[in-house]
């Protein structure tokens, strides 16, 4: 791509995602790991920088080992040396090679030189004088590296060096100078140019190269937010978000979507893989909001860590520490107890009880404390086991459940920890993997929230409204079912926070704002659940075509709305697909039969291996009330009139009496059984006139009356021959296995079975292996509010049993 057409995409207003506050993204070692991986980051800032934003970066995978193993060699004087020192300049130069134009490529190359032969001289002369400084190589070469990238495929873009703003007063904690860090940062910044700088290195107050420690680069994000009031970090990495224990060690373990700032905290105190005691500091007089995300896969939603409501906060996770020692002495108590706790950072103490929990390298600092106040130490190998969540340790119900899941292990003691979002237990013994699954699954067995959106909030989406709060409230499936979206035709309501079941209607008045199916597909793809779950309780053609869309994104689907599984057959197989691919399900059982367990039949007698032969009866409520009804006293009209404002036809009752409504409901029903088939393949009787069939629904219905001659000469006729007529859906498959599928008015004997249903009633009659001679009938009411939001409602406690039961599957380094 050439230069000055590749940065034109990431001008400020054509920026993908426009945004005015800076963003801060950081891409550890295992994202830029080769140039594939660079190539990946490249598109992902692409995709998420505005020019404003910042970049840091951390060495090339595997270069701060390679570094470190260097030194350690100049430090045992090794012949190896200069191997080593040969085999990291050739993965530089190959990264270079294989990344750059030839132009660039040649002039990196010459700093690398340059720097190779500094750092040679560095390990032949002075190792241990310049260990950090030759450590600082990786993240110069990476932050070089990717700078020039972007440059030539991306937007203009410069390299900064951390060490030339970024001031460490304390070497030790690593507390930054802010004031001239950040001065010098602003003085460094250059306008319409993306910064890539060096994460993990800074100079100490003696202008001297430092290292700011294990995982430093994510502690130099936040840094850098902090300094310039970023309003996201984004920390690219090579896992999918935080989990509710380690994945690589938990199968089971969840993600979390949302963690509230302190459980962060906490989490990477006790001993997160993702997330660092250090990482969080800076941000915590911010309102600044840190993401982790997969640089393998960026359209997986990661974990967001800030400021959240009340379901973030119910979440739970477990983690654990080995290798520590429990120090127990007469000194460790009251006022002393507390000051030992803070002098060596414990992991955790009692001082009524007279101990503290260490890290192995604390001991001899620990002996030598106590030497000084005379008293004796006792130390035991031990581990940590904890449960950590927001204000946790006020839950008795999980204070209990933690106590009784390590009812069989060697607990010392339970400690509660200062900030309130841990429950500890100090054990005796390694914390064990399966020790820790079995706590884990004890804690977070129940713990998978789902999302619920509803589409359409009209006669039937209301009533599935109005019955959801004592759904919830009774229905244990639905125990982490949180209702986060309204959307109807031009407005949408979302609350990542879960919206109030018992004012749903009235706060989508106040507050629902216009949405476009843009905005709508971003927030369903960014959404903080487990699972999340459409209900469509729209008519609309072009809802049912963000299924595909929704089943891409693994979101599982509701519907009442006829259209998608009535579709082409093509459509209908793609939709089908994509749902298993991404295992979303699809539940309709609503769209025929409204709340009878039509499908649910089929799909019984299906997986049992029986295989059915004929499907026939009548499948429309509407059609069964006005027939039913009909004796020729009232006008049709007037009937079907009656029946709209009953909530028992379609939106349009042209949808009902054209036969479409019906043709579609046997077309479900035939693709249930296991026939492809489309509408075409279904003969069809339409029942309106020519006349009225493309007038507005308004002017429809004022000139409905045009329908009555019609209908009572049908019913006269039928009359006469002591018959009735009923509109009749039939469809069988012959020997041969031919299809014959129609939808039509039909003159039926009086006591014919279809004949005589209770008004608005369904009957569908099945034939099959098993039910030959006499058939598979299932009858009840087939259309109206109450019925069809009840079915909505069945489908959901359905769908919820088969989520609850289903565990994430934690993405490392984007394999699936
Ligand atoms: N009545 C019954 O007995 C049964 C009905 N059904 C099905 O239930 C569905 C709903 O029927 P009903 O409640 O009577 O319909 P209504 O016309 O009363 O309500 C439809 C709702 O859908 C919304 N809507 C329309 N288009 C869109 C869109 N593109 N995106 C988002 N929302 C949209 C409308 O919003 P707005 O107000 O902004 O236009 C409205 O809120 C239909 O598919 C019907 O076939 C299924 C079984 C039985
Ligand atoms: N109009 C439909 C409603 C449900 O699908 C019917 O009458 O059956």
């Amino acid at each position: 791509m050439k230069q000055s057409n590749a940065a034109e995409k990431l001008t400020a207003d054509q920026n993908q995602l426009a945004k005015h506050a800076i963003q801060v993204h950081k891409f550890g070692g295992s994202s830029l790991a080769s140039a594939q991986c660079i190539v990946r980051v490249v598109d992902i800032i692409r995709q998420h920088c505005q020019l404003n934003d910042i970049v840091v970066v951390s060495a090339n995978g595997g270069t701060t080992d390679a570094l470190f193993a260097l030194y350690h060699q100049a430090i045992l004087q090794t012949e190896t040396l200069e191997i080593s020192l040969h085999d990291i300049k050739s993965m530089q130069a190959q990264l270079i090679s294989e990344l750059l134009s030839s132009s660039n490529e040649k002039r990196l190359l010459t700093q690398l030189d340059a720097d190779c032969a500094q750092l040679k001289k560095w390990l032949e002369n002075s190792p241990q004088q310049h260990q950090a400084d030759i450590l600082a190589f990786g993240e110069l070469w990476s932050a070089r590296l990717l700078s020039e990238v972007l440059s030539e495929k991306v937007c203009p873009s410069f390299m900064v060096d951390s060490r030339d703003f970024l001031v460490i007063d304390n070497d030790k904690a690593c507390q930054v100078n802010t004031q001239v860090s950040k001065t010098q940062l602003y003085q460094l910044k250059q306008r319409h140019k993306l910064a890539v700088i060096t994460g993990y290195i800074a100079k100490n107050s003696q202008n001297e190269t430092c290292t700011l420690g294990r995982n430093g680069s994510d502690y130099s994000a936040t840094i850098m937010a902090s300094l310039v009031g970023a309003l996201n970090v984004t920390l690219w990495t090579d896992v999918d978000g935080i989990y509710s224990a380690d994945p690589r060690v938990v199968p089971s373990a969840r993600k979390l979507h949302r963690l509230p700032n302190g459980v962060a905290k906490e989490l990477g105190r006790l001993g997160n893989p993702v997330l660092h005691a250090k990482t969080l500091q800076p941000l915590t007089d911010h309102s600044t909001h840190l993401h982790v995300a997969s640089s393998f896969d960026p359209s997986i939603s990661g974990t967001e860590i800030g400021k959240f409501g009340q379901i973030a906060k119910q979440e739970l996770s477990v983690t654990f520490l080995n290798d520590l020692l429990l120090a127990q002495s007469d000194s460790f108590t009251g006022n002393l107890g507390e000051q030992a706790q803070q002098e060596f950072s414990a992991v955790c103490g009692d001082d009524k009880a007279g101990f503290i929990v260490i890290h192995q390298e604390q001991q001899k600092a620990v002996s030598q404390w106590l030497a000084s106040h005379d008293t004796e130490v006792k130390f035991t190998p031990a581990s940590i086991l904890a449960t950590v969540g927001h204000k946790v340790i006020h839950h008795g119900d999980v204070q209990a459940r933690f106590k009784r899941s390590l009812r069989h292990s060697k607990t010392f003691a339970r400690v509660n920890s200062p900030n309130e979002h841990s429950i500890m237990a100090v054990l005796t013994q390694a914390c064990t993997t399966e020790l820790l699954n079995n706590v884990h699954h004890d804690m977070t067995k129940d713990a998978r929230h789902i999302g619920l959106v509803v589409a359409g909030l009209g006669n039937i989406g209301e009533r599935f409204l109005e019955m959801l709060p004592a759904q919830l409230s009774r229905v244990p499936a639905l125990e982490n079912v949180h209702l986060v979206g309204l959307v109807s035709s031009k407005k949408a309501l979302f609350n990542n926070d879960g919206i109030e079941v018992n004012q749903a209607l009235s706060l989508y008045q106040k507050d629902a704002q216009p949405i476009d199916k843009s905005e709508l597909m971003s927030w369903l793809a960014n959404h903080p659940y487990d699972e999340l779950v459409v209900v469509d309780v729209t008519p609309s053609e072009q809802f049912s075509l963000l299924y595909e869309d929704f089943f891409k994104q693994g979101i599982h689907v509701i519907g009442a709305n006829k259209w998608a599984a009535s579709s082409s057959t093509d459509n209908y197989k793609s939709l089908l697909a994509s749902a298993a691919k991404s295992k979303s399900l699809w539940f309709g059982n609503t769209t025929v039969g409204a709340g009878l367990p039509i499908n649910y039949a089929i799909n019984d007698l299906l997986n049992s291996g029986d295989n059915i032969t004929e499907i026939s009866g009548i499948f429309s409520g509407t059609l069964s009330w006005i027939f039913e009804t009909y004796d020729g006293t009232l006008p049709f009209s007037k009937l079907m009139l009656d029946a709209l404002s009953q909530g028992i036809t379609e939106p349009d009752p042209r949808e009902d009496l054209s036969g479409r409504d019906v043709q579609r409901k046997l077309l479900i029903l035939a693709r249930a059984a296991g026939f492809e088939l489309s509408l075409a393949d279904i003969k069809c009787q339409n029942l309106v006139p020519d006349a009225l069939q493309t007038l507005s629904i308004p002017d429809f219905l004022a000139a409905a009356d045009q329908l009555d001659s019609f209908f009572s000469e049908q019913l006269n006729q039928a009359k006469e021959q002591q018959c009735c007529i009923r509109y009749i859906a039939r469809f069988s498959v012959s020997e041969s296995g031919k299809l014959t599928a129609k939808v039509g008015l039909e003159v039926l004997s009086n006591n014919d079975a279809f004949a005589n249903l209770t008004p608005c009633d369904n009957i569908f009659q099945i034939k099959s292996g098993w039910y030959q001679e006499n058939p598979l009938i299932i009858r009840g009411p087939g259309a109206g509010r109450d019925v069809t939001a009840s079915g909505i409602h069945s489908d959901l406690v359905n769908i919820c049993q088969r989520l609850n039961t289903r565990q994430s599957q934690v993405k490392l380094k984007g394999i699936d």
